[in-house]
């Protein structure tokens, strides 16, 4: 069990990254708005966290404590040796941060349902309850860009989606990727420009300076969508022209590849996708 869930992660990994065009992100034919990795990176980092994964799965099919907040606890620890390990694979840039976050407790997550059979989301809830007040509300130094943007505006980013469940995966981002047709590139995209379109990406906040553009981003995902998504000329040709825009702001939606990395995952385990 094991080894496919740790396979279905990588998997999910490489999937993403190979998913193109993607404004302002790597893919194999353009780095976007990132100067300092590409595509090689990308698969580097991905096979330097196949350790990580073999052990957040073991973490959640060995766990046997009531309290769930506790597997969160000793899954961080591991993460936190993960992150070290992809800064090694990439020479010091940071490719999987968020993956290493959210995607290491869905591995974990799923190995305790399986387990246990139990619903996957309802136990990432209960591993996450209460994270973004332990990390967030009582942190009295504000030193992460995740940190300050909640100073700032209130949204907790990687944090609230983890502590929700991953609402909008288990409600929007997953049913969508189910639904959707074409090849597998064309129904990731368009799972990509969903989820931009419903989440507050706090990379994105931070590389355009401020909220406001968000809403910006909510238009030019609806116009994809308008001009008929993936699956239409005009939709390719508007990434194209959306990627110019986003490199010349330096925007990014890193958030939204994490989240996109997760649904993949998910939709992996579920035969969802080949
Ligand atoms: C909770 C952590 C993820 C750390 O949080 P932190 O407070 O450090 O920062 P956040 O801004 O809250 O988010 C960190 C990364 O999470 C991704 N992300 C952002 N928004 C969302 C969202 N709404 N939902 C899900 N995920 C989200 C995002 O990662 C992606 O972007 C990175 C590339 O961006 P880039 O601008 O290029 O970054 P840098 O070049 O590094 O620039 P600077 O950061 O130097 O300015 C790439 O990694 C993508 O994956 C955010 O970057 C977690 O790490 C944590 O708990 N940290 C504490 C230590 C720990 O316990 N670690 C082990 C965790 S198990
Ligand atoms: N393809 C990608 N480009 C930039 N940042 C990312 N974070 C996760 N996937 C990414």
């Amino acid at each position: 069990m094991t080894k496919e869930i740790v396979n279905h992660a990588i998997k999910a990994l490489l999937y993403e990254v190979v998913t193109e065009p993607k404004p302002g992100l790597v893919d194999p034919s353009n780095n976007g708005s990132h100067s300092d990795m590409d595509a090689f990176t990308f698969i580097s980092s991905s096979l330097a966290l196949e350790d990580y994964f073999i052990e957040a799965a073991k973490l959640g099919e060995q766990f046997q404590e009531a309290d769930l907040t506790v597997l969160f606890q000793n899954l961080r620890k591991a993460g936190i040796l993960a992150e070290r390990q992809m800064f090694r694979a990439t020479q010091g840039v940071n490719t999987h941060k968020g993956a290493i976050f959210a995607l290491g407790i869905f591995v974990c997550a799923k190995s305790y349902a399986d387990k246990n059979n139990l619903n996957v989301f309802s136990v990432i809830k209960q591993m996450c309850a209460g994270l973004v007040e332990r990390d967030l509300k009582q942190v009295q130094h504000y030193t992460t860009v995740g940190a300050t943007i909640y100073k700032q505006y209130g949204i907790a980013g990687a944090r609230e989606m983890a502590e929700s469940g991953y609402q909008v995966v288990e409600q929007i981002a997953l049913p969508f990727l189910i639904r959707a047709t074409g090849t597998t590139n064309q129904r990731l995209l368009d799972t990509l420009m969903k989820i931009a379109a419903e989440i507050p990406d706090t990379t994105f906040i931070k590389r355009s300076g401020g909220i406001d553009q968000l809403s910006w981003l909510k238009q030019a995902m609806q116009r994809y969508f308008e001009l008929g998504g993936s699956k239409s000329p005009e939709g390719m040709q508007y990434l194209h022209e959306l990627n110019d825009i986003f490199v010349a702001h330096n925007y990014t939606i890193g958030g939204c590849a994490d989240i996109l990395i997760v649904t993949v995952f998910m939709a992996l385990e579920m035969e969802k996708l080949v």
